[in-house]
């Protein structure tokens, strides 16, 4: 199923039924956007969670605002500082925030597949809703016994498509991060490209085969190679997996 998201969609969650999270060193708290734990590379520029990321999405014009929000260590001052710089934001935030947010999560995926991949999973099939006390757009707002949560639960949505695709035959192709069709898609003044986390995922599978099975490390040298050799000619390839 695919969650389509429209801005009048308000829906009612039951907590039974659901992953809640809202803190991160709460259950399913990795699901936040603020968890660390995850970290993400865009244009070679370390970045520490998938909140700074999104919070600079919205200054392509002002490398000096997006410096400050990937350098600022706490994920909840990322969200402070960013709201302060409010009024600079692109002129089409609201338009594109979705789709920013997707690519987002997508590459918080990406480069943490098994991490963040075994996350997905341990959630079953659950429903993933971002507890907020006054965000009903990304998150839903639970009612006073805590057992509904109503809200249009965007990010918690996005999650669940993303899980979906995870779970999914195809689920290697989630490894190729284009970025959202929107204007001046911009990190420090450079256009963010298509990240391409394939070789990266073959090589760490081949970096954890030689520490688990040195025994027969002489065949997955020679596999090894072959990867490499593969990987070198996949790069910037769609759909060779
Ligand atoms: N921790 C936390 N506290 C809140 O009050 C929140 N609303 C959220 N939601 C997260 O904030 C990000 C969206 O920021 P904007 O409102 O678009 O500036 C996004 O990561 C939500 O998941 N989190």
């Amino acid at each position: 199923m695919k969650y389509i998201i429209k801005d009048t969609d308000l829906r009612v969650y039951k907590l039974s039924e659901s992953c809640i999270f809202k803190k991160n060193n709460e259950r399913h708290g990795q699901l936040s956007n603020m968890a660390s734990g995850f970290p993400i590379k865009v244009n070679n520029v370390s970045i520490k969670t998938t909140e700074a990321l999104y919070q600079a999405c919205r200054f392509p014009h002002r490398p000096d605002i997006q410096a400050k929000l990937i350098n600022e260590i706490s994920p909840m001052h990322v969200k402070m500082l960013s709201n302060s710089h409010k009024i600079d934001s692109r002129p089409d935030w609201e338009d594109v925030r979705i789709k920013v947010m997707k690519w987002c999560v997508n590459l918080k995926l990406a480069q943490n597949i098994l991490s963040f991949g075994e996350v997905l999973n341990s959630t079953g099939s659950k429903y993933l809703v971002e507890n907020s006390s006054k965000d009903n757009f990304w998150g839903a707002i639970p009612d006073s016994n805590n057992e509904h949560y109503t809200g249009q639960n965007a990010l918690g949505r996005l999650l669940m498509d993303l899980r979906q695709k995870f779970q999914g035959s195809q689920w290697l192709d989630l490894l190729y991060v284009e970025p959202p069709e929107i204007s001046n898609f911009l990190l420090y003044n450079d256009e963010i490209k298509i990240i391409d986390e394939r070789l990266n995922y073959i090589k760490s599978l081949v970096k954890y085969w030689k520490i688990e099975h040195k025994i027969i490390l002489k065949h997955f040298d020679e596999a090894d190679n072959k990867f490499y050799n593969l990987g070198l000619k996949i790069n910037g390839q769609k759909g060779l997996f």
